[in-house]
């Protein structure tokens, strides 16, 4: 199997790409950084350092790297039998046209073999959206060859996988929990089924979505914002802060109740997934800073995302959302001289004021009583 990886930061390093290389693809990352790719082709392998009570240090052997934005990752989409992303969801845009002219070219070389692509971002079903994306770019007479041969495959993925540590100097180095889930749509593939150990296979992949969207980065984002209200650098100390604990898993139990209702899980074993994940925030081995989880403000209080989706949904259901109202009112409190949505947040705060501004960037109505509610407990943080 020939792969073509883009993004090799952490989660392409350190779960993705591992996997693809671990189940004996011939792996490519398509990256922008000048660093990574160097790095990539120079040593053609890196280390994962698997943390836990038994840490391990896995090599990856035998990848190599192209810009994503040249004619190799173009040629290269022509050819290989898997595309898999981890570049963040407002880059998937701007891969797009690239995607497509590799498809084009494909068609032209006449390479009727099935070719699968899965988006592995924190999205619902990102890779349906990166669809759209690429049929923007492709030429009208593309889209039928396209349609019939290229499997557009969505997926959850879990593992958290910060930045490498303060000091390190070596751009390849990647550190991961050990925990690790990969689950892909099995109905929206074109061709065989990949046989890749760790990915798991689903016709019911909307349930494993939204239980991961909303409860592991539900909960994660309002440790972040909560945390940096408490004064907390990171993940872990803001999870063993009492109080920031508290509102975490309330939010989480809120969502959960929701997902419960929609999809028919388990009620008992969805509290044991809640405090599993409570223990993943705290682990000791990983360095993970709240202004990574807290990256993007403005995506995670967009309307499909991990705060207002699941409080949608507790009005959909009646049911109570104090928790994560009062995580929302912290997410626009989030600061980051170093993120540009952190920096718009700001001054869309000091233009229009909190309650225009939540509106704006969640959708909810600006006269209902949520955002009322959040306003309240915003300004009550000053
Ligand atoms: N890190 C995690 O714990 C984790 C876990 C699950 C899912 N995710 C998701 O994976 C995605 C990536 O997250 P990450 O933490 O690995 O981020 P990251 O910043 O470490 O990696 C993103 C990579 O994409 C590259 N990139 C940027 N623009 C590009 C372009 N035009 N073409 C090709 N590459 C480009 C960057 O250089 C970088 O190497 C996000 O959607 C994130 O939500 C992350
Ligand atoms: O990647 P984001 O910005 O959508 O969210 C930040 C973290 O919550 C996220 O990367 C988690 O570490 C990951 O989703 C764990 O599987």
């Amino acid at each position: 199997m020939k792969a073509l990886h883009f993004g090799a930061g952490n989660i392409g390093r350190g779960f993705i790409g591992k996997l693809l290389a671990d189940a004996g693809a011939e792996l490519t990352f398509a990256d922008v950084s000048p660093a990574l790719l160097d790095a990539l082709n120079s040593r053609k392998g890196y280390n994962v350092h698997v943390v836990g009570e038994q840490a391990t240090v896995e090599p990856v052997s035998n990848v190599n790297a192209v810009n994503s934005a040249g004619q190799d990752a173009i040629n290269l989409i022509a050819e290989v039998d898997l595309v898999t992303t981890a570049v963040g969801p407002t880059v998937l845009e701007k891969i797009a046209p690239n995607v497509a002219k590799g498809l084009v070219l494909r068609h032209q070389q006449g390479n009727e073999k099935p070719l699968n692509i899965i988006a592995c971002e924190n999205m619902v079903r990102g890779t349906s959206q990166f669809k759209q994306h690429v049929f923007n770019a492709l030429p009208e007479d593309e889209k039928a060859w396209v349609e019939a041969h290229i499997g557009f495959v969505d997926s959850a993925v879990d593992r958290i996988v910060p930045p490498a540590a303060a000091g390190s100097t070596d751009p390849l180095e990647v550190t991961v929990e050990t925990f690790s889930e990969w689950i892909v749509d099995k109905t929206q593939f074109k061709g065989p089924l990949p046989e890749i150990a760790g990915m798991e296979l689903t016709d019911n992949l909307m349930a494993f979505v939204e239980r991961k969207l909303f409860t592991l980065n539900t909960g994660h984002a309002i440790t972040a914002y909560l945390g940096q209200q408490a004064g907390h650098a990171t993940i872990r100390d803001a999870i063993l802060d009492e109080k920031v604990r508290l509102v975490v898993r309330g939010a989480m139990v809120e969502s959960g109740e929701v997902l419960i209702r929609r999809y028919g899980f388990d009620p008992e074993k969805h509290a044991a997934y809640i405090e599993k994940i409570l223990s993943r925030f705290e682990n000791p081995y990983l360095h993970d800073d709240v202004e990574r989880v807290g990256r993007q403000p403005l995506r995670k209080l967009s309307a499909g995302d991990r705060l207002i989706k699941p409080l949608l949904g507790t009005q959909e259901y009646r049911l109570p959302h104090e928790n994560l109202v009062r995580g929302i009112a912290a997410a626009m409190h989030y600061r980051s001289e170093q993120d540009p949505q952190a920096k718009e947040l700001v001054e869309l705060l000091e233009k229009v004021g909190p309650k225009a501004a939540l509106a704006q960037i969640s959708g909810l109505p600006e006269e209902g009583e949520v955002v009322a509610q959040a306003v309240k407990i915003y300004e009550s943080m000053h």
